[in-house]
């Protein structure tokens, strides 16, 4: 079969430039190689007081009953990264509140339509309308309660498509909350809860950077449970070191392959695309999850060198056909880096197999090996555009670079990694067919970092982005593209939130990880593109959650 650039028309434009382009350094270098082994072990007493806490909690939760006590503990047991161990108690918990019925208290009623909502309930959103006047407008009258409004704001970011009245709390609560966090009525921990929603909020965040940030606001907070406290530090620092461990074996293995040292136009950013796997799957034991995706991740991101940058039209067509055979014979043809890629990508996947058959589960590698493919023919279907300087429409730029934002693969290497073990072929077909919430995430992360990049001027040879492609459909600047476009990036979080609600044939554990991919999409891109240059944010964060335990007293 003829390829796809022998099909094409523009094919005699075609002349291949290498492009060149310098990336920083790795920042974190082997840093997290060198981590002294002392101070990587876990040590048993605290084991022993994490127990005993663990059940002084539970006996708390089960015996809290008055509503709004009940809720208050799940959302603070809950953000400070503890509601994997409490899931049985946050269950029942959430099955009692569902059937209560809340009073006219905003920061009561808003509280409990996010707790609801985000455990999958289709809580209606109509219950706001009694704090809004005749004209569907919130009142006025609730512009001191500090503490509702932001309850409201959180709330806010569980909309579904259509709730415009979420929308319009959105509004509301982002004109008042700045004005009311200085007011010196509001505590310090509330005020700092506000600051860090307003950059932040609670639905678009990575769930263990919130918890430990939580952990900060949450010890200055009068109402705060000691035992619950002291449980979230010494889960935190417990967490950390199984997580250096873990990055620590990722690392060697990283450095052993040295494919950055052969392959020098790459981007080397192995820690950061670890924190990528935290932040999709944060909880301790996914630990095969985020081996596997860490490593996806990182070769996807040579991946995209060799296409966007180093490789020649010349070389990438034969390339990206060795890559749909998988043919490990045919590669001989290649330049000498296309090998070494190629035989890199073969090794993790054979492991991965290793890793999945004793229980019955390789058949998941080869959904990952074809979601693999499909990025490849997508990225080289870029570069041909790029080369001959095509000009897509929105429509067919959309539907490549939907599939080049990496995310659909993603999604399917975090379900290859899981750690359930019973998951059926119906879970990766689905997965496979990019259904409605795997689509609204790769549109997000795609137009939140085409956004970004939108300062960055366009390389020779590179082709225009989603921005620009819809500025050309408009007749707009790109300015007032980006504009349209944060719209659509709303419209595609209301979707994710609607298609993570009960009830559903594909299990939570499966849709989860999109929500997880989104809140790494939103930290990554939020201002900048912090993968291509590590930002002091995003080093800060690392060292947050990998680097920095929490002091104890
Ligand atoms: C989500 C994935 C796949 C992460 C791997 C690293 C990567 C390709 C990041 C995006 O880089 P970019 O901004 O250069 O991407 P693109 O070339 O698609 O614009």
């Amino acid at each position: 079969m003829a390829s796809v650039l022998e099909q094409h028309p523009l094919k005699a434009k075609v002349e291949s430039v290498r492009k060149s382009i310098q990336y920083e350094p790795s920042y974190w270098g082997d840093f997290f190689i060198r981590l002294s082994p002392v101070t990587q072990e876990i040590d048993s007493s605290v084991e022993k007081r994490v127990e005993e806490l663990k059940r002084e909690m539970r006996k708390v939760m089960r015996n809290t009953n008055e509503p709004l006590q009940k809720m208050n503990l799940v959302d603070a047991v809950q953000r400070l990264g503890l509601g994997y161990d409490f899931e049985e108690e946050i269950d029942e918990a959430l099955k009692q509140i569902n059937d209560v019925c809340i009073d006219d208290d905003l920061h009561a009623f808003a509280l409990w339509f996010r707790l609801l909502r985000q455990w999958g309930y289709n809580t209606p959103s109509d219950g706001f309308n009694k704090f809004t006047n005749e004209h569907g407008k919130f009142n006025d009258s609730l512009n001191s309660d500090a503490k509702g409004l932001l309850s409201l704001y959180e709330a806010a970011h569980l909309a579904l498509p259509g709730e415009d009245i979420l929308d319009e709390a959105v509004a509301f609560t982002m004109h008042y909350l700045p004005l009311i966090k200085n007011n010196n009525k509001v505590s310090v921990s509330l005020a700092m809860d506000i600051e860090r929603a307003l950059y932040m909020p609670l639905r678009k965040g990575m769930a263990r950077l919130q918890a430990r940030q939580y952990i900060s606001i949450y010890e200055k907070d009068e109402q705060r449970n000691e035992v619950l406290l002291e449980l979230a530090k010494l889960d935190c620092n417990r967490v950390q070191r199984l997580l250096q461990k873990e990055l620590k074996n990722i690392s060697l293995w990283w450095k052993e392959l040295a494919l950055i040292e052969k392959l020098r136009f790459a981007r080397d950013r192995l820690v950061e695309c670890y924190y990528w796997a935290l932040g999709v799957c944060p909880e301790p034991h996914q630990s095969r999850s985020r081996r596997v995706f860490t490593k996806t991740v990182v070769l996807t991101s040579v991946l995209d060198d060799i296409y966007d940058h180093y490789g020649t039209i010349k070389e990438l067509t034969p390339f990206n056909d060795v890559i749909q055979r998988w043919d490990m014979e045919a590669m001989k043809q290649l330049p000498d880096y296309m090998q070494i890629f190629i035989h890199a990508l073969a090794d993790i996947f054979e492991e991965f197999e290793k890793d999945l058959s004793p229980e019955g589960n390789s058949f998941r590698v080869d959904y990952l090996k074809k979601a693999m493919k499909n990025t490849s023919r997508f990225y080289l279907q870029e570069a041909i555009w790029g080369a001959e300087q095509y000009v897509p429409t929105f429509e067919e730029r959309l539907s490549v670079s939907v599939q080049t934002s990496g995310y659909p693969m993603l999604h399917c290497a975090t379900l290859v990694g899981l750690e359930e073990i019973n998951l059926t072929k119906e879970v990766y077909d689905w997965v496979t067919t990019i259904p409605k919430l795997v689509y609204s995430i790769a549109l997000h992360s795609r137009l939140m970092d085409d956004i970004v990049d939108v300062k960055i001027k366009l390389e020779e040879g590179q082709v225009i982005s989603t921005v620009q492609c819809y500025a050309l459909k408009k007749g707009i600047s790109e300015q007032e593209a980006c504009v349209d476009l944060q719209k659509m990036i709303k419209e595609c979080c209301k979707t994710i939130n609607e298609e993570l609600l009960k009830p559903s044939s594909i299990p939570i554990v499966a849709r989860k990880p999109a929500l997880n991919l989104n809140c790494v999409a939103e930290v990554i891109y939020k201002s900048h593109n912090s993968y291509d240059e590590p930002s002091t944010d995003m080093k800060d964060n690392i060292s947050a959650l990998l680097v920095n335990q929490v002091p104890i007293i």
